[in-house]
């Protein structure tokens, strides 16, 4: 019998990866109160199920920004896979595939483009923006001939948040796993362990591009023919800047409580990202979601689709491939259960009206 919720694959995992790397993968910044909120919001909303609406078949499939996907739940972008799983990132990408879902590969991957690209199955790329713009350039180039569907900006880090897991544990990515897909030169410092600080943080304060602003996006642009998303905006007045400079779609997330502590917890944002953008425009949203249940809450109120990140990698470390998909099948069902009870068969029937803020009475 397979996992029943991801509680079990959860404890599964963390008793088989190391404890520096079971930090880095589940910690948050600072006190962690971003990291917590994500999680506690969730129990906020209540759904209003609707009764006597024909719900024979549920439909979870949409094209979006071009790319068909079986599930509206996705993996949002991590770092070096291999961290958990022998094969990383190609073995994600396999199980994704399985799943018809979208695995958004992070620039840090630790398997090439091409590699992921042939394990198959929907694929965006992640950016963060390098102080090294040819180095960008080449990288958007390789996604463009590897298939990747779309160019994922994350806006959120101009520097790594205050880990303190990882500076406490003076975290460093281990010398045999590499963000293959960048010269070794550009990622030498990540791999530079030192009790009190973190090699990810150092390498962000070496490589990123702390400059950047919105008039920079042009630069991308005129380089790709893909879809632009901008991961990372919390706010209305963001949304509407995105916008304005032509993006095809926003992410609403905090980073999983990793960068901003005290930042909003996404799906607090959610509304509010959503209110303020073309009805057409597509909004994404990651944070917090463990279940199908949480995952049509986020859809009620006005996500396209939801990424998941953590629970992924939990997946990963147990089963590799096989785990990835069943994680993601896991939440995919949930999901068609929680839409039939609803009385909501379609992803454009869950809109506002399937969702209430409910102020819990014990709160
Ligand atoms: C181990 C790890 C690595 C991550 N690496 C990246 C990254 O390279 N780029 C990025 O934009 N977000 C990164 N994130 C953030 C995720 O994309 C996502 O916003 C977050 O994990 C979603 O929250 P959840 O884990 O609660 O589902 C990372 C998250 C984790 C846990
Ligand atoms: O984005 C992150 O959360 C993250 O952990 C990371 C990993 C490698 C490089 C930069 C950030």
């Amino acid at each position: 019998m397979g996992a029943l919720d991801l509680a079990g694959i959860e404890s599964a995992a963390r008793a088989r990866v190391p404890r520096d790397i079971w930090d880095f993968i589940e910690g948050g910044s600072g006190a962690e109160r971003t990291l917590a909120a994500n999680r506690k919001i969730f129990e906020r909303f209540a759904l209003r199920p609707r009764v006597l609406v024909d719900v024979s078949t549920c439909e979870l499939g949409q094209t979006l920004l071009g790319t068909r996907l079986d599930t509206p739940i996705g993996i949002a972008p991590m770092a070096y896979h291999r961290l958990v799983d022998e094969e990383g990132e190609t073995a994600t990408a396999q199980g994704a595939g399985r799943a018809g879902a979208l695995f958004v590969t992070s620039m840090f991957a630790s398997r090439t483009l091409e590699d992921i690209a042939k394990a198959g199955g929907p694929r965006w790329l992640h950016l963060y923006w390098l102080r090294d713009r040819a180095a960008l350039a080449a990288l958007v180039e390789r996604a463009e001939a590897a298939g990747f569907g779309a160019l994922v900006l994350t806006v959120d880090a101009p520097r790594i948040g205050r880990r303190l897991r990882d500076q406490r544990n003076g975290f460093a990515v281990p010398p045999h796993i590499h963000a293959v897909n960048l010269d070794a030169d550009l990622m030498a410092t990540s791999h530079r362990s030192e009790k009190g600080s973190s090699g990810i943080a150092e390498h962000a304060r070496e490589q990123f591009d702390t400059t950047l602003t919105w008039a920079d996006l042009g630069w991308l642009r005129a380089r790709t023919r893909l879809p632009l998303v901008l991961k990372g905006i919390l706010t209305a007045e963001d949304a509407r800047l995105a916008v304005e400079h032509g993006v095809d779609a926003v992410v609403v997330s905090n980073h999983g409580g990793r960068q901003l502590d005290g930042a909003i917890p996404s799906l607090a944002a959610l509304p509010e990202v959503v209110e303020a953008v073309p009805a057409e425009l597509p909004v994404l949203f990651d944070g917090g979601v463990r279940s199908g249940t949480e995952a049509a809450i986020a859809l009620a109120l006005g996500a396209r689709a939801v990424l998941v990140g953590r629970p992924v990698l939990w997946g990963l470390a147990v089963g590799g491939a096989d785990g990835v998909h069943q994680v993601l099948d896991l939440i995919r069902d949930e999901l068609d259960h929680t839409m039939a009870l609803l009385g909501r068969p379609r992803l454009a029937d869950l809109d506002r009206g399937a969702v209430t803020d409910w102020p819990c009475p014990t709160d």
